[in-house]
């Protein structure tokens, strides 16, 4: 059988994350499957709790699985090495995080912040200052070079921050409600410079977010509940005969591998789903009714 998602950048497959404090067991992960491609610019929904944060947290290679599989590009993120693992943060993947301050450094200049993942990584000092202004300018944050974090507004202290998650050319840039802190307008702008740059540097983007304003903006919206993800919304612009453009929305259940479904409460209330249902193939749909 072919491997699943061999195309995509990433790829999540029955990926699971349990956490032990003391007795206790929490499964924060029960069996995810995502696939990602290259260049897509992706939000991550669900309720508090719901194991987002922990899905990212994996995929920048900040936290390591229980089981399952999950890879982003070459790497394989559950039989990294330590090495391997500094290697992957520092070039693969670009993490930006909720709380605006947690990700500068506040005696640091934004430019010197943008420099420092380049001098980690070996890069000559020209190539470090002309791609460091070039970041700074591509967020609209090039008049702050010279400040630091304390002399910037929250929405600037983030799209310094996304500069600094790029300053290596990571293939993926991942965000944790990184416009959690901010206002609707702030908030709206740092979302748009994230899309800039998923459209202009190509690189691929997954954002975990609360706000429906900021996941009705992108084409893909991932739910998960439960720890695995169950539904996502795909969003299309159409035209109109007289030539008015709308966006439409469909919402799509996730099939996995396995083709497993989930039919949501509702629906199975509405009609009385229990244990058993029969289903029945069409010849373009696939029928389920209920055992009577
Ligand atoms: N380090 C940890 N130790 C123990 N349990 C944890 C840890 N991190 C997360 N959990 C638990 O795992 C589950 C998923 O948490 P996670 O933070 O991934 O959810 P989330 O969807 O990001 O929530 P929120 O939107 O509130 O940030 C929760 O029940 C949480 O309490």
């Amino acid at each position: 059988m072919p491997e699943f998602g061999a195309e995509a950048l990433i790829v999540c497959e029955s990926l699971v994350r349990i956490y032990q404090t003391g007795p206790v067991e929490v499964q924060a992960l029960q069996g995810l499957d995502l696939i990602v491609e290259s260049g897509e610019m992706v939000a991550v929904v669900g309720a508090s709790g719901s194991g987002k944060s922990t899905l990212l947290s994996i995929l920048a290679g900040i936290d390591a699985p229980t089981a399952g599989r999950a890879r982003v590009g070459t790497w394989n993120l559950l039989s990294m090495s330590r090495t391997d693992r500094v290697r992957y943060r520092r070039h693969t993947v670009g993490f930006v995080r909720q709380q605006t301050a947690s990700n500068l450094i506040s005696y640091l200049t934004a430019r010197q912040m943008v420099d420092l993942p380049m001098t980690a990584a070996r890069v000559p000092a020209k190539t470090r200052k002309d791609r460091s202004l070039e970041l700074l300018g591509l967020l609209g944050v090039a008049d702050c070079a010279d400040r630091k974090p304390g002399q910037l507004s929250g929405g600037q202290q983030q799209r310094v921050a996304i500069a600094v998650a790029l300053a290596n050319k990571p293939q993926v840039l991942f965000a944790d409600e990184p416009t959690g802190e901010l206002d609707t307008a702030t908030s709206a702008e740092v979302f748009g410079a994230m899309r800039d740059v998923n459209r202009e540097l190509g690189v691929t983007v997954v954002v975990v977010t609360h706000d429906p304003a900021v996941s009705g903006q992108v084409e893909r919206t991932v739910a998960i509940r439960d720890g695995r993800t169950s539904s996502e919304v795909l969003r299309r612009t159409a035209t109109a005969d007289n030539g008015d453009t709308h966006v439409i929305a469909e919402e799509y259940a996730v099939m996995d591998r396995a083709g497993r479904v989930q039919i949501p409460a509702d629906y199975r209330e509405a009609l009385a789903l229990t244990r058993r249902v029969r289903l029945a193939l069409e010849p373009d749909h696939v029928t389920i009714r209920p055992d009577a």
